[in-house]
């Protein structure tokens, strides 16, 4: 076999299952396994239908024997069961890739102690192009200091998590353009008598319908003018192959937690 080894976790999910397909056509890996949720209807089945890739894998719920065979674990399934999966990976010392997104602040504190003994990337998008918006957007928050930004998502009617985990990291990435935190400034949610737009905020707009892939809008607002920046997906396969491409990245990587900029080398100091 070609290779290290990688388990999928969530893997009948829509990511799963493209994860299946990326990891078994990516040379310097193999599928390792395929796990599901404990009670999941797929558990015991052959992967192959999930993905004729996967042919000859039999989807499990034994994260412990699961991991036991691998280097490497990539999710994207709930917050709950990525913290498990992560402390699994610490104790094989393989690294793990999370995609999943929706976790609260204590959620994400809890990944620490799993990362002090193998290397974790997480980012809630995987995908190059968002990788380099991101940058993008720190660059004109800090250029137009008094510009109104507003971010705007449209996903999938299944999606469950809102805003994105997208439209946070971008959200973010204007927060830090400006030195400021995106917990102090952010308007999550406006209904209602809302008042005026607070100075300095920054907004998020959430669409969610039929099967739409992912879309972000960062917009950029002053009296006569705006400027857009913009990132549509229309193929989870982007997400899918920047995965891949952490879990090689961070084989031999120390233990710590990482993002997807550290994997493209997009991390720019201070
Ligand atoms: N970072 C990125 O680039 C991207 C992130 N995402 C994020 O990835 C996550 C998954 O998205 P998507 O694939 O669309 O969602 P799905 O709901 O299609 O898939 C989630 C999968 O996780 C499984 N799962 C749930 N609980 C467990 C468990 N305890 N152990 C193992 N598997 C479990 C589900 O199984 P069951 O159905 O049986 O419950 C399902 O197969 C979301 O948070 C999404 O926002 C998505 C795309 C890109
Ligand atoms: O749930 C999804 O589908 C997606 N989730 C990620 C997010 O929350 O930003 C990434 C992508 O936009 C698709």
């Amino acid at each position: 076999m070609d290779g290290f080894g990688v388990v999928i976790h969530g893997a009948s999910g829509r990511m799963g299952r493209m994860l299946l397909r990326v990891v078994a056509e990516t040379d310097g890996m193999h599928l390792a396994g395929a796990l599901d949720a404990p009670g999941s209807e797929w558990v015991g089945r052959d992967a192959g239908a999930l993905e004729p890739l996967a042919q000859g894998l039999t989807v499990t719920d034994d994260a412990v024997g699961a991991m036991a065979r691998a280097q490497a674990v990539i999710d994207f399934s709930t917050p709950e069961a990525s913290l498990e999966i992560a402390a699994l990976a610490a104790q094989a010392r393989a690294a793990c890739v999370i995609g999943t997104t929706g976790f609260t602040v204590e959620q994400e504190r809890a990944l620490e102690p799993a990362s002090r003994h193998c290397p974790i990337v997480k980012a809630g998008n995987m995908s190059l192009g968002v990788n380099l918006l991101t940058g993008l957007v720190r660059q004109v928050a800090g250029a137009l200091p008094g510009w109104d930004v507003e971010v705007v998502e449209a996903h999938h009617a299944r999606k469950v998590d809102a805003p994105s985990g997208t439209a946070l990291m971008l959200g973010e990435a204007a927060a830090e353009g400006r030195g400021l935190r995106l917990a102090d400034v952010a308007e999550r949610g406006r209904d209602g008598i809302t008042g005026p737009r607070a100075e300095g905020a920054i907004g998020f707009a959430v669409i969610r319908g039929g099967d739409v892939v992912g879309e972000h809008d960062v917009i950029f607002h002053a009296p006569g003018e705006r400027v857009v920046l913009r990132h549509l997906a229309a193929d989870r396969a982007i997400f899918a192959r920047g995965a891949a491409r952490a879990a090689a990245w961070a084989q031999g990587r120390a233990p710590g937690l990482y993002g997807m900029d550290d994997v493209l080398g997009l991390r720019t100091e201070g």
